[in-house]
């Protein structure tokens, strides 16, 4: 079971057995198209304990468990399935519980590193388009969190949002400001301010979630993600509560982590991803620091560490004011973390034209009232 490759081969029958069995499930996702043999269908993860595993499938959530060969052929943890991964799996005892075959290739992730150890990483969450990151502008507003939160969303292939709550604590013109604060990091992010209170703002949340479309929320505790998250579900509460889940012998309640939201779409709530163990990244860091790999293309070397080289741009810059010297030192720590820098020179001035664009649309992003 791999999935940094496409399913090599995904069906031991023959052709005209498969079938698409994107109408087996009941997620509103629309599932990869993925053929499937005759007692197989694709399911998706909606909650994992240890090695138990809830999935959706067409008749509603089922217990599943790993196949031997799946066990046999996983690498590496991050091989092993997670919340909101589409599987390949074969339905038993008329589909009161499943084997999983395979996972099917992410299209976006969420992981953390493994605590204390360097390279191995664990996956939290698959297949997520949106990512809100929640902030409180009382008294949790970082910009230096953001950008952490930035840079994994960024590496995982999710789009984030970012979300400041609590806005019926401050007053306006602050508000303005802590927004101009997030803009001068160069985060050229959507911006959405709300109030769990006066309700200003959720609109700007709920039209940004599209049907099909798998959300999560992420940010540290007490900043409003549960009021939220309730906001979003409404009358459907309810779904939050516990799943029962028989297998094997034992009985356990597992809490679903991948819950159905009105309208359609889904969001992925667990606590594994609240307060995200900060920090991995390689490619992500150039995003969040948009604004200083776009000065660097100005350094006078090519090879510019811009610690004490005449003609430095970033140096420069934040000597006049223009960058905050702990963005920057922000960005070099980051970058002494990540594999970032054995990217290659030509690579490295590729991605600088584009972040440079990235830097000049910045300006053109204005939205509505709750929106920056
Ligand atoms: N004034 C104000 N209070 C809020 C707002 N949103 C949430 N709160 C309050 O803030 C506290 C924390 O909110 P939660 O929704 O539990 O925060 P959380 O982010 O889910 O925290 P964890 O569950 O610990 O991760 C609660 O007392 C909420 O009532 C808001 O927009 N304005
Ligand atoms: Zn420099």
């Amino acid at each position: 079971m791999s999935i940094s490759k496409p399913m090599a081969a995904p069906l031991s029958a023959p052709a005209d057995q498969s079938t698409f069995s994107a109408t087996d499930c009941r997620e509103t996702a629309t599932p990869p198209a993925v053929p499937c043999g005759p007692d197989e269908a694709i399911a998706r993860v909606t909650a994992v304990d240890r090695d138990q595993y809830l999935i959706r499938v067409a008749t509603g959530e089922i217990p599943a468990r790993l196949s031997g060969r799946a066990v046999y052929t996983s690498v590496s943890a991050i091989d092993l399935p997670c919340v909101g991964d589409w599987l390949r799996v074969r339905m038993q005892d008329d589909g009161a519980h499943a084997s999983i075959l395979a996972v099917l290739p992410r299209r976006s992730f969420l992981r953390r590193k493994r605590p204390g150890s360097a390279v191995e990483f664990q996956m939290i969450a698959a297949n997520i388009d949106l990512a809100f990151i929640v902030q409180s502008c009382h008294f949790d507003f970082n910009v230096r969190r953001l950008e952490r939160y930035l840079v994994l969303t960024s590496e995982g292939g999710i789009e984030p949002v970012v979300v400041l709550t609590k806005t019926d604590l401050i007053a306006t013109a602050e508000l303005e400001q802590l927004i101009a604060q997030i803009r001068q990091a160069g985060i050229v992010t959507r911006i959405v301010a709300l109030s769990n209170v006066s309700g200003e703002g959720i609109a700007a949340i709920r039209e940004l979630i599209q049907p099909g479309q798998t959300c999560c929320l992420l940010g540290s505790s007490g900043v409003g993600k549960t009021t939220l998250v309730n906001r979003l579900l409404g009358d459907e509460g309810l779904a939050t509560g516990a799943v029962s889940q028989s297998g094997e012998g034992r009985h356990t309640t597992t809490r679903r982590q991948l819950i159905p939201l009105p309208g359609g779409a889904s969001l992925i709530d667990m606590p594994g991803m609240r307060e995200l163990g900060m920090l991995d990244v390689s490619e992500g860091i150039a995003d969040s620091f948009a604004d200083i790999r776009a000065l660097a293309r100005d350094c006078r070397f090519a090879d510019c560490t811009h610690e004490r080289e005449p003609g430095c741009a970033i140096q420069r810059a934040i000597a006049e004011g223009e960058v905050d010297a702990e963005h920057f030192r922000n960005y070099q720590k980051l970058l002494r973390e990540s594999a970032f820098h054995e990217m290659s020179l030509h690579e490295k001035r590729d991605k600088d034209r584009a972040f440079g664009k990235l830097v000049r649309a910045a300006g053109k992003a204005r939205g509505r009232r709750h929106e920056y």
